[in-house]
């Protein structure tokens, strides 16, 4: 009878140490403040309480208000149809032709030395040797260059002479027809955007490679020419191949979800040839009209350059031609500007150039230096940061911008 005492005792004091045990151990976890629980949740009085965590205290009375059906999202019923999540508006962009007479103004008033400029000089009753050196520093603090300059200088004084009296209309139509011949109207300037052919025969977007030294405004002329594009009606593929700052294919990214194109990009670091090839690819499963590729210019010397630019063309092309390379350069740099563009065209051959900033710089005969430097026209001009300041360029509008 002892013996079954004692073994009784033995078995409560077991149990209970054991009990004891385990309540210690679920206070050491502390159940999360129940502000933590349920984003949302917070702050309101109606909200429905938070769903129950891994871990929580069965014991912690629930005090919030029960929630009703209503208040709880159910999983759709079968057959049921599900309303789609919003997709972010897809913007229209306005189309390109004629942006640069919309943003004339802002080229007349950040050109205005330039052409006015040079109208007051010619208006002189007696135009001295003083008065043509003036022409002379105004055209070369344009930046147009020491050639051209000359040029210009010789045709102006030349018709000058031979027309005698000048009335302001004729001397307005005397430089416009010499500014315009520095320019040369008879350059092609359309961004190629015809697909081409692979080797195999068959149809393949058309790709254009944005090249040029970070900080000119390279991802944000790639994402403009996009909207640019998808305004005169061609579906576009982005590729993010400057993987150097993650920022920049995130940059990118947005302005393609705002006209609807898709961007490819890799990681931050990755292999930008790779990705120039992802987006090819994929322009060719989307059939796409235009894959156009922002890559890197972060590089400092022209070996790295060169290897880099040369791969990635290389490798696109084993998927179909390049139609377009366009440097972009920024016209606030001067002649830093034709430094670079001297480089890249060594290292690639540039088809192209997309000038920005011209809105802030009144050295606008920069157009004119760069065109005979790389003997490459123009195509585009940056006139602003907003979304629809880029535009295709064309030499008459911007010499009556100038001479306004
Ligand atoms: N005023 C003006 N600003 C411009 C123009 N084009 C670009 N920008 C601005 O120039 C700055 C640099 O542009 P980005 O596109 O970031 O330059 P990036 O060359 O791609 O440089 P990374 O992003 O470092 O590769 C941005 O603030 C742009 O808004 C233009 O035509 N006019």
């Amino acid at each position: 009878m002892d013996i079954i005492l004692l073994v009784v005792i033995i078995a409560v004091v077991a149990v209970l140490a054991v009990a004891g045990l385990l309540v210690g151990r679920r206070r050491r976890q502390a159940p999360p403040p129940p502000a933590d629980r349920g984003a949302g949740a917070t702050g309101t009085t109606t909200a429905p309480p938070a769903e129950p965590q891994v871990g929580d205290d069965a014991a912690t009375p629930v005090t919030e208000e029960r929630r009703t059906v209503e208040d709880v999202t159910l999983p759709p019923a079968p057959g049921e149809t599900v309303e789609a999540p919003e997709a972010p508006e897809i913007e229209v962009p306005e189309p390109s032709a004629g942006r640069l007479v919309r943003l004339r103004a802002r080229l007349a008033r950040s050109q205005s030395s330039l052409g006015k400029g040079l109208l007051t000089l010619l208006s002189r009753e007696r135009l001295d040797e003083e008065t043509w050196e003036e022409v002379e520093d105004t055209l070369l603090t344009a930046d147009i260059g020491v050639g051209p300059t000359q040029e210009l200088v010789e045709r102006l004084r030349e018709r000058v002479r031979v027309l005698g009296t000048r009335t302001p209309e004729e001397l307005r139509t005397l430089l416009r027809e010499e500014l315009l011949a520095q320019l040369d109207p008879s350059l092609d300037r359309t961004v190629r955007t015809e697909g081409g052919v692979s080797v195999e025969g068959e149809e393949r977007p058309a790709v254009i490679l944005v090249v040029g030294v970070n900080g000119t405004g390279k991802t944000t002329t790639t994402g403009k020419l996009a909207r640019v594009l998808v305004a005169d009606g061609r579906s576009v593929v982005l590729g993010a191949a400057d993987t150097f700052r993650a920022a920049a294919a995130d940059q990118l990214q947005t302005w393609g979800q705002r006209v609807g194109a898709r961007t490819v990009r890799g990681p931050e670091g990755g292999d930008p040839a790779s990705v120039a090839y992802d987006a090819v690819r994929e322009g060719i499963e989307a059939t796409a009209d235009v894959v156009l590729i922002d890559t890197a210019g972060r590089l400092h010397t022209k070996t790295g350059l060169m290897d880099e630019l040369g791969k990635v063309k290389r490798v696109v092309e084993k998927l179909g031609p390049v139609g377009e390379v366009l440097l972009v350069l920024d016209a606030t740099t001067g002649q830093n500007g034709l430094v670079q563009a001297r480089v890249f065209a060594e290292v690639v051959d540039i088809t192209g150039i997309a000038l920005t900033k011209l809105d802030g710089t009144a050295k606008g005969g920069i157009v004119v230096a760069v065109q005979r430097e790389l003997g490459v026209p123009v195509k585009l001009v940056g006139l602003g940061e907003g979304p629809d300041d880029l535009a295709p360029f064309e030499p008459e509008a911007f010499v009556d911008a100038l001479l306004d």
